[in-house]
């Protein structure tokens, strides 16, 4: 445990200023200030950050770690070891596992290895209906006292209207958001990427923009009768953003989330049969990649998550046809953020921060995560801004190496990441 961090650059009102932090053996920010001197008795080690950024540690509310079910594709150990490679402290784990956690036992199980077996925090969504495709709902009030902190069946869209309505009745009544991957099954026609050109091209079943949007659209007004707190998972399309941002307007209690690679990539980057560039929901088109992009500058999009998907090498060298749906994401997230959003984009590293820090934390209700404060846990993450290198699979942590960024040249490495103080990643 570092006792203290010196010469770091702290986000203050916006600005980076210079700050060293100290931290106590409770693993808490004790001080903050431009020059901490005085040190407790017995220092335990100093690290010196170089006047590289201090950032609070990142928040991922969309992950895949397969475990207990498909290790080998990743487990809680390579997860979160990913996730703290890219400077994340905070992720909350997706319950498409198998089994499937919709019952107390086997949920009350995962949240104890999330704890024992992660080296960072791993918060649980529960799924929202027996095995993530049943019509029957599970115990939503049980869930939240085993410590669920929403509840999805993300991986399938909820199917049908009732039973997404008494989700919504339940999820209300006791204050978790349902959290919604949108996908009306009715409208997917076996699709493996968007319904546009490249499809066309490559002679492939296309992913319509109204499979998303219109299942968004049932589940606002839903949103709208029962006064839940609505979370869009992995929003992609044009129609999407246009309808949470009237839902906003009209006062409903709802917020989305968008990936990296659907604010960095559209179908015209998919040029040959290559299932890296499937995942679901699907690379768009450019007008709908530009209306992600304008839906965060208004605040229609409320954050970034990666939505970290691994599987095997063997898996996505299948065609597009046969490959499963998902790439990782923990690794390259920041990176690529701050690059295209920030060195080579119009955001602020203050804007892309509040993405990935204190907007989750607020949205899903992680008080201890998101700032850098006197009292906070120290979760931190060090990065250094203006390092560039190429995105190496080969330096990945996690078990998947499934990423259409390969050979990506970025800028911005992480150096350090704090979880509770301890070290949850540092780079040699
Ligand atoms: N995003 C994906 O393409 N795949 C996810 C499921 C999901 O997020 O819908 C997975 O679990 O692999
Ligand atoms: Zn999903
Ligand atoms: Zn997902």
């Amino acid at each position: 445990m570092y006792q203290l961090i010196k010469n770091g650059q702290v986000l203050i009102d916006g600005q980076l200023q210079k700050r060293d932090i100290a931290i106590d053996s409770n693993g808490q920010i004790a001080a903050m200030a431009p020059t901490i001197t005085t040190l407790p008795a017995n220092p335990r080690a100093i690290y010196d950050a170089q006047n590289n950024f201090i950032s609070p540690g990142l928040i991922d509310s969309h992950v895949h770690f397969r475990d207990p079910g498909f290790t080998t594709k990743e487990t809680l150990q390579t997860g979160s070891a990913a996730a703290a490679h890219g400077g994340f402290t905070s992720v909350i784990a997706m319950p498409n596992l198998s089994p499937v956690p919709d019952n107390l036992p086997n949920f009350e199980q995962l949240i104890v290895r999330n704890q024992v077996e992660s080296s960072i925090h791993t918060y649980q969504f529960a799924p929202i209906t027996q095995g993530l495709v049943q019509p029957t709902l599970v115990n939503l009030s049980a869930f939240k006292a085993s410590g669920a902190v929403g509840f999805t069946n993300d991986g399938h869209g909820v199917q049908t209207a009732q039973t997404m309505y008494q989700a919504m009745q339940k999820a209300a009544q006791i204050g978790l958001p349902i959290v919604a991957h949108v996908e009306d099954e009715s409208l997917v026609n076996g699709g493996v990427i968007n319904a546009g050109p490249a499809a066309k091209r490559l002679s492939v079943p296309g992913i319509s923009n109204v499979s998303e949007s219109a299942q968004a659209a049932r589940d606002i007004e839903l949103a709208r009768a029962t006064g839940v707190h609505y979370h869009i998972c992995h929003i992609s399309t044009k129609e999407t953003v246009n309808l949470v941002r009237r839902a906003k307007q009209d006062g409903i209690n709802i917020t989305c989330e968008v990936t990296p690679h659907h604010l960095l990539l559209d179908e015209t980057a998919i040029t040959s049969d290559n299932a890296l560039f499937k995942m679901n929901p699907p690379l768009r088109s450019l007008a709908d990649r530009q209306a992600l992009w304008c839906g965060l500058i208004d605040g229609t999009i409320d954050i970034i998550a990666t939505d970290h998907a691994p599987h095997t090498t063997s898996e996505k060298q299948q065609s597009l046809l046969h490959a499963p749906f998902g790439i990782v994401g923990s690794e390259t997230a920041f990176s690529l953020l701050y690059t295209t959003l920030v060195v080579n984009g119009p955001f602020s590293l203050a804007q892309l921060i509040s993405w990935l820090t204190a907007k989750p934390a607020n949205i899903f209700k992680l008080p201890q995560a998101g700032q850098l404060a006197v009292g906070q846990p120290a979760d931190i993450a060090v990065f250094n801004l203006n390092d560039t290198t190429t995105i190496d699979t080969t330096t990945f942590l996690s078990k998947g190496h499934n990423t259409p960024f390969l050979g990506t040249k970025v800028q911005g490495t992480t150096m350090l990441t704090l979880v509770t103080g301890q070290t949850a990643y540092q780079k040699e």
